[in-house]
């Protein structure tokens, strides 16, 4: 790219979430990565840069190794003039959501990151001039803590994802809960995955995202209460799904083309297209932890079909759901065991604190660090060594919990050759097809005390403003003891 004769004209605003903003190009199948701030605390730009350094090196150099080279692209950092910043970021601020705006896009550094534009199909060299069809899908934790530090035994039986939508609605965030679980999406059972999938057209929240040629047709933009338009997606889906236009429109036609839609993500997501160095890296097995959660709708509606066992097919172990989940077990004694070890970690710093570069807790995310990452123990033996790697393994899992999803679609010509390039059937077409991971951005150590204090009120809000209800000797228990609002984990 030729910095120098960079112009905002030819960039527009494509999305962002609580850390960085991301505008595409107009022509070309590129994006930037800004990162962002609460006004009045900006970085210096050699904090930026480090910033900025520290992610691609973490992706190079870790998460390509969890999850395998072509799933991730950790794009590389680009310096650019600081009055195409300037002007970009004036242009872009009438399409920033409002609820977004709480953070300013940082245009003092002039640094930012540059990465391939993953709504685009990446199985191909040169830009497409062919119709892209693109579901972003931000998956969050699949699997229930197994881990014998849990102290309250709701943890073992309802998700955190489910259990935190009562504690998002009853804030505002959303309007409505959803429906989705990821368990059933990470179970591999196709039935449960459909629903899962279903459920995220439904009620899309920040989860569920679809983009048409590089444009967000579905999707919340800034609306807690945004309507799921199947009719409209359907619109959009069509030329994709029936490409001869043979059927006609309808609610008929509108399911048919959805189901079509969930069958293509389903069979996308169960693909094996990469293998990876840690590939052959246990972190816990699958069947440790209770393969379905309590609260999912489709386990609920099997309990009152009179069905108790709940299919769990497992993950394909080539698949990127696979091979998140198991980025994401690398938490195995959940933040109620880790939270001691922090403090341990936290007391040898306040002791030694220029130990702290040489422990590596801000960087560099290189080759030793995804080394010590690799010891799996879970014995104490009562180190800051132990402790350490708990902590850092523990951030990984975190940020495999919070990462997205791309599925790039394109309709296969007739005579394209399935033998070169990953393809999938659906009744009427077939699509060409490549999976990504975005938003690996190493979570960071200070934020564990958070994570600690946000676990308990997740888990207070559930018993005692759901399970109880559910629940007449819960509830009369509550209201006896109506001042008592903590739940206290075990230290
Ligand atoms: O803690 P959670 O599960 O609410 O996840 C946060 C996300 O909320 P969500 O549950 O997806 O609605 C949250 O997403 P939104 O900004 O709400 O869209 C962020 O991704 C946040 O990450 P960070 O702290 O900004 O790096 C996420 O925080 P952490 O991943 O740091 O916990
Ligand atoms: N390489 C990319 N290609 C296409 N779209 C992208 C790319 N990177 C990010 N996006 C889009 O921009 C949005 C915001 O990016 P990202 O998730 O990295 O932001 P974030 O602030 O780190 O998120 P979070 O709120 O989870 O911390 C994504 O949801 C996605 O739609």
């Amino acid at each position: 790219m030729e910095v120098e004769k960079m112009d905002e004209n030819e960039w527009k605003y494509h999305g962002e979430g609580n850390q960085s903003l991301v505008v595409s190009h107009c022509q070309r199948c590129v994006v930037l990565r800004f990162l962002k701030s609460p006004p009045n605390q900006n970085k210096t730009p050699e904090e930026i840069l480090h910033h900025l350094q520290n992610i691609v090196d973490f992706g190079k150099h870790v998460m390509k190794q969890f999850f395998g080279e072509n799933y991730v692209h950790h794009g590389e950092i680009i310096q650019l003039p600081l009055d195409f910043v300037r002007q970009l970021c004036l242009k872009i601020q009438p399409e920033r959501p409002e609820s977004r705006c709480d953070k300013d896009m940082d245009t003092l550094s002039g640094y930012a990151m540059c990465l391939p534009n993953l709504t685009r199909l990446q199985t191909y060299r040169f830009v497409e001039h062919r119709p892209i069809l693109c579901i972003e899908i931000k998956p969050k934790c699949g699997f229930i803590p197994f881990s014998s530090h849990v102290s309250q035994e709701i943890k073992h039986k309802v998700c955190r994802y489910c259990m935190h939508q009562h504690l998002k609605v009853a804030n505002g965030k959303w309007k409505r809960p959803s429906k989705y679980c990821p368990l059933d999406l990470f179970s591999g059972n196709k039935q449960r995955m459909h629903f899962a999938l279903k459920s995220l057209l439904q009620e899309a929240q920040n989860n569920l995202k679809i983009f048409k040629n590089g444009e967000l047709i579905y999707g919340c933009k800034d609306d807690q209460d945004c309507v799921s338009d199947w009719n409209e997606l359907a619109c959009h889906l069509k030329p994709f799904f029936f490409p001869s236009n043979g059927l006609v429109s309808g609610p008929h036609c509108t399911r048919t083309i959805v189901k079509e839609l969930i069958h293509v993500i389903t069979m996308t997501l169960l693909s094996s297209t990469d293998a990876c160095r840690a590939g052959d890296m246990k972190t816990v097995p699958v069947s440790q932890g209770r393969s379905y959660c309590e609260a999912s709708a489709f386990n609920k509606e099997l309990v009152r079909n009179g069905k108790h066992k709940l299919e769990s097919s497992g993950l394909p172990r080539g698949c990127l759901l696979y091979k998140t989940l198991q980025a994401q077990m690398l938490d195995m004694l959940d933040i109620e065991g880790l939270y001691p070890l922090y403090s341990r970690v936290e007391q040898y710093l306040e002791e030694f604190p220029e130990e702290r570069s040489t422990l590596q807790i801000d960087g560099p995310y290189n080759e030793a660090f995804y080394e010590k990452l690799l010891d799996l123990s879970t014995e104490d033996d009562g180190t800051v060594a132990f402790a350490l790697t708990k902590v850092q393994q523990y951030r990984i899992a975190m940020t495999a919990k919070d990462c997205s999803i791309m599925i790039a679609l394109s309709p296969c010509l007739q005579d394209e050759c399935s033998e070169q390039r990953p393809v999938v059937p659906t009744s009427k077409s077939r699509f060409t097809f490549s999976v990504s991971v975005l938003d690996l951005d190493l979570k960071p150590y200070e934020s564990i005390p958070h994570q600690y204090k946000l676990d308990g009120k997740i888990v207070n809000y559930y018993l005692k403003n759901v399970q109880a209800k559910d629940d007449p000797v819960m509830s009369n228990l509550f209201k006896e003891n109506e001042d008592c609002t903590l739940v206290l984990h075990k230290v």
